[in-house]
């Protein structure tokens, strides 16, 4: 069958098969969307909510078939551990987790109007705006092609109005090396971005006020008490890593594994502006794979070795840089570029994943996270972002996440959370021992206490060498996973050598977490998908995999004749039998009519039936993409439209096959 459209920019399309390119007009594919139900604003009648959609007939079966072939690639190939955890949280999680102090984002304010703003996402306009006028004025025009040979700059097309400005040549490098950083600014610098770059509401002109933290958690009750606090939860990871000690055990009490679940979340984002790509509420799709601190190899590994991926590593981005890099995943990780081979591995995997249902991989990259934007436990973060009209937008972030939230979780309920794993022969190690003075320690750190114990006995040996060298000379530091350090002398601690015979040994595991915003890599593949036959750009196509289409064949009569009605219907049921999600319109429509439809709605296959399906037990099928067809006997047909689906034949298998089966060729539509 026809690939779906390979080298599209927000730009400009190419279709898949008969070559019609055309400027991309995201208002024709926003009335798509609307026409076809895809999805729509929730509680429309009432003026709706902004950031806040629902999902009709045909976003709901794509999204479904996204999440079979998510769990089918993940969960089934991989033999991972499923969960369905719930969506309300206890405060106290979230309090230990980190996010009830800081999962927030920088908010600021029209000072007249009140109108809201995130902070980083005003400078970033601002700035691209004035850029794009800047451009302007100098008559360099914004063209795609940059993007094509590999200067991805960050561009917001749609949203980003130019505003006629002139900038000198400092000024420009000063917009675009602040851009490339622009994820790394903290509230207080970004107050000061704004000040410096007199930054303002681009509607209103009028100053914004200096950026505040805005935490993004829905709170609630549970019970009629209201005693109990709870938060809809803002990730599903919690719910993997409450119930870690029960996964070991059903693992057998080792690691590597994995757990996943596929659920809701919910984000009070500031400034919902960009449709499905910054909602409130949305399906989020996590893996937690739990590993050996001393041991990130993967078994697997050498499957995804050969796997190019698209990188914008941290070290460009630090000289405000922006341009990709394609390298194998064996290559980046042998160059340490990507940290160890299990983030290498879920690197790999998910770039397949992408591709497989439909992403187009060359506006597809890697992004590695830089050190601010990073949590400080995180040893090596990379977001997948997809490109759209929007920009490079992240989809799926993969982060290596050390031991932070097993140890906060372990320490906050005293439940050991740690893998015990028997020694095949007992060793004798040299170690370093932590003593504590435990009174005067309880007093001066109270109920930090535990962390810091826990975390200096967590140690590897060579970073707790450093601690006691630096003890010998007074004082030290330990960084704990609450992100604060504590400042430790040796009244309090003492770190000495010892020999000790080992018969087991203990740890706990690091967590390497890829988590999937399905509604944002649902979006994004509806706008790579999408394209218009030159004959009829007001109609669009959309070039879906079969397999996550949502409906996979249509069925369709050129007559309204009974005899042909009642065929239709019998093709349908059979289609169902054999689980092929189809439809029949049998409507008066004229049968391009019908096709037209259901290239809208994205169906790869039609067959239609004609008189000679009575006479002869003839059926034509037609490939959406081409619009080629094959004509072949009913059986044969609905067989090989059962193998296309599944994806064990292409159209030219199909075609050689029908000819096989019954001598026919393809006919013209
Ligand atoms: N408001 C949202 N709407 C839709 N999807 C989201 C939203 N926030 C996060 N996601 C999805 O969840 C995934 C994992 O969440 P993560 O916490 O890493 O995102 P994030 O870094 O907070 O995203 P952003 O920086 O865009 O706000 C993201 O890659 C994205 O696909």
């Amino acid at each position: 069958m026809a690939a779906a459209a390979s080298t599209s920019t927000p730009s400009e399309l190419t279709a898949p098969v008969n070559k019609t390119v055309h400027a991309f007009d995201k208002g024709v594919l926003d009335a798509l969307l609307a026409r076809r139900f895809f999805f729509a604003p929730a509680f429309e009648i009432y003026g709706g909510v902004a950031g806040l959609y629902d999902y009709g007939p045909t976003g709901s079966a794509l999204q479904a078939n996204i999440l079979d072939a998510w769990r089918k690639h993940y969960i089934i190939e991989e033999d991972m551990l499923e969960l369905d955890t719930t969506i309300m949280t206890l405060a106290e999680v979230l309090k230990t987790s980190g996010h009830v102090d800081k999962f927030a984002d920088w908010m600021c304010k029209d000072v007249k109007t009140g109108e809201i703003f995130r902070a980083d996402h005003l400078v970033e306009g601002v700035l691209e705006a004035r850029l794009k006028g800047d451009k302007e004025a100098r008559g360099v025009k914004d063209e795609p092609a940059a993007e094509e040979d590999g200067d991805k700059k960050k561009k917001k097309k749609k949203v980003v109005k130019s505003v006629a400005v002139k900038l000198d040549d400092n000024t420009v490098q000063e917009y675009e090396y602040l851009l490339a950083q622009i994820d790394n600014y903290t509230g207080p610098e970004l107050g000061d971005i704004i000040r410096k770059h007199k930054i303002t509401n681009p509607d209103t002109g009028n100053e914004v006020s200096e950026p505040v933290e805005f935490n993004l958690m829905f709170e609630s009750n549970i019970g009629p008490t209201g005693q109990i606090k709870g938060y809809l939860r803002p990730e599903t990871a919690q719910g993997h890593f409450v119930n870690f000690a029960r996964l070991l055990e059903f693992n057998n009490g080792k690691v590597p594994f994995a757990s996943a679940q596929i659920g809701r979340s919910f984000r009070n984002e500031i400034a919902p502006r960009q449709g499905l790509l910054r909602v409130r509420e949305f399906t989020m799709a996590e893996i937690e794979h739990y590993v050996d601190p001393l041991d990130k190899r993967h078994a697997r590994f050498n499957e995804v070795k050969d796997v190019v991926l698209t990188l914008l590593p941290k070290d460009v981005q630090s000289e405000g840089r922006t341009e990709l890099t394609k390298m194998t995943v064996g290559d980046a990780v042998a160059a340490k570029i990507i940290d160890n081979e299990t983030l290498g591995y879920f690197l790999g995997r998910t770039q397949l994943f992408l591709t497989k249902i439909g992403i187009d991989g060359e506006r597809l990259r890697c992004r590695q996270h830089m050190a601010n934007e990073m949590a400080h436990y995180a040893a090596d973060c990379w977001d997948f972002e997809i490109q759209s009209s929007y920009g490079w937008i992240e989809c799926v972030g993969c982060a290596d996440r050390s031991a932070y939230d097993l140890t906060v979780h372990s320490v906050r309920t005293k439940q050991p959370l740690r893998v015990q794993q028997k020694l095949d022969a007992p060793r004798v190690v040299d170690k370093l021992e932590v003593t504590f003075e435990a009174k005067a320690f309880g007093m001066k750190f109270k109920k930090d206490a535990t962390l810091i114990k826990e975390t200096l006995m967590g140690m590897e040996k060579d970073k707790l060498q450093c601690i006691k060298d630096e003890l010998a000379n007074g004082s030290s530091s330990v960084q704990c996973a609450d992100g604060k350090s504590y400042e430790i002398t040796p009244d309090l601690v003492k770190i000495a050598p010892i020999t000790v015979t080992e018969h087991m040994r203990e740890f706990t595991p690091n967590v390497i977490e890829p988590s999937f915003g399905i509604g944002r890599i649902l979006y994004s593949l509806l706008e790579h998908s999408y394209w218009a036959r030159e004959q009829d750009k007001a109609r669009g196509v959309l070039s879906l995999p079969a397999l996550v289409a949502p409906i996979k064949c249509l069925i369709v009569t050129i007559s309204q004749d009974p005899s042909l009605r009642n065929l239709i219907h019998d093709v349908s049921r059979r289609m169902r039998r054999l689980g092929i999600a189809s439809r029949v319109d049998d409507s008066g429509a004229s049968i391009g009519k019908k096709y037209a439809r259901n290239d809208e709605l994205g169906t790869p296959f039609g067959c239609t039936v004609d008189f000679a399906s009575i006479q002869n037990g003839t059926m034509t099928l037609r490939e959406r993409d081409s619009t080629s067809q094959l004509i072949g006997q009913i059986d044969d047909v609905i067989a090989v439209v059962d193998e296309l689906v599944k994806g064990t034949l292409d159209w030219e298998g199909a075609s050689k096959k029908l000819e096989s089966y019954s001598g026919v060729q393809d006919v013209a539509e």
